[in-house]
């Protein structure tokens, strides 16, 4: 098992983790393909590690160092099991991760030669982000190495305030469930321009706007979480980016930059305060244990004690006057006085 991160002293050796999450259809095996090539290219010497933890993706576009295909067959999955395609992915998955900890010992062994490591994970986004085994893999890695979750929007297709909120409300839910810093990579923006998307998420009112226009069932329920929405909107990284044309890059280092510093700022301690309040509840709860114990043993030596009192007592004949307890011999060898 890998080392676990410490502060700032060793933090510098150690690569960002990169969790590229996503719907369907967004965008991500073409975004990690893009990301790797460009990283590559920045840094001949020290390309990221790849790792595709997607078990039935068809044609890998990208070199991978980890590949779950060559761990689990998704179809021998489907067959064995007898599940649909969905159930074989999540089942893949589970399988795959009750091997982590030799994929950490992989990765802690190649950081001294990478800056990156970068996670393309199943298509369907709830198989990762609802599942036991998307929770063990993103928050083993976590407490390992710096994650970043970078979260693939396709811009394109969030032009409509209602699907723009849709898929706001998963990436939210995502960040409260993780609480791991996050970039939302607002993907083909050579399609269409992203900076509606970034004015929507600045500005509530220009949000309103655009709901108002949209004669829809659920424009309601739109308004009404763009004030929840809000608070998140506030710290929230977004960065205009194409998978194909490698537009937006720079601006998007940058970010996972910020991001990592605040892994280390805000994610560390709270996972150590949490860690900490864990090993105190431990620690009273065997206290607690050890007390009950103790407290048994008392009650059972009471017990003992009373059956030997009670042994002891039966031992003990019944107190009766004494034979040689007679008046006549009583008065034996002692002078009357009449
Ligand atoms: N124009 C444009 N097309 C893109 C961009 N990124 C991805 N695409 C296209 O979008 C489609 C889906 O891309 P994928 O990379 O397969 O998306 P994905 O999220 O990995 O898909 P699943 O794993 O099936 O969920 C493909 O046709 C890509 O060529 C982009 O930045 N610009």
């Amino acid at each position: 098992m890998a080392e676990k991160v410490s502060e700032a002293g060793d933090s510098a050796v150690k690569p960002t983790a990169l969790l590229v999450m996503g719907m369907a259809g967004s965008g991500k095996t073409t975004f990690v393909q893009r990301l790797t090539a460009e990283l590559q290219m920045a840094n001949i010497e020290r390309p990221p590690y790849v790792l595709n933890l997607d078990p039935a993706v068809a044609d890998l576009q990208y070199p991978a160092n980890i590949d779950i295909r060559d761990t689990v067959n998704y179809k021998e999955v489907m067959t064995q099991y007898g599940l649909g395609p969905n159930g074989a992915i999540m089942t893949s998955l589970n399988l795959f991760s009750t091997k982590f900890d030799q994929v950490l010992s992989l990765i802690e062994k190649r950081s001294p030669d990478h800056d990156h490591v970068i996670f393309d994970t199943p298509g369907q986004i709830e198989v990762f982000t609802w599942s036991a085994s998307g929770s063990i893999i993103t928050e083993t890695l976590a407490s390992t190495i710096p994650t970043v979750i970078l979260y693939v929007m396709d811009v394109a297709k969030c032009t409509s305030p209602v699907t723009f909120m849709s898929n706001m409300m998963y990436a939210c839910s995502i960040l409260y469930k993780t609480e791991l810093p996050f970039v939302i990579v607002l993907n083909k923006s050579d399609i269409v321009n992203h900076a509606f998307a970034i004015e929507w998420m600045r500005d509530y009112e220009t949000f309103i706007d655009a709901v108002n226009q949209e004669e829809s069932y659920i424009s309601n329920l739109s308004r009404s979480l763009s004030l929840v929405l809000d608070d998140f909107y506030c710290d929230l990284r977004a960065v205009g980016f194409s998978s194909v044309t490698g537009m937006g890059m720079t601006d998007l280092m940058e970010k996972i930059t910020d991001a990592r510093k605040e892994y280390f700022e805000e994610f560390l301690p709270e996972l150590e305060r949490k860690r900490e309040k864990a090993r105190q509840r431990e620690e009273q709860r065997k206290a607690e244990d050890l007390q009950r114990l103790k407290d048994d043993l008392v009650r059972n030596s009471i017990g003992l004690a009373l059956q030997l009192n009670s042994k002891l007592k039966s031992s003990v004949k019944e107190i009766k006057p004494s034979a040689r307890d007679d008046p006549a011999k009583r008065a034996f060898g002692v002078q009357r006085s009449e």
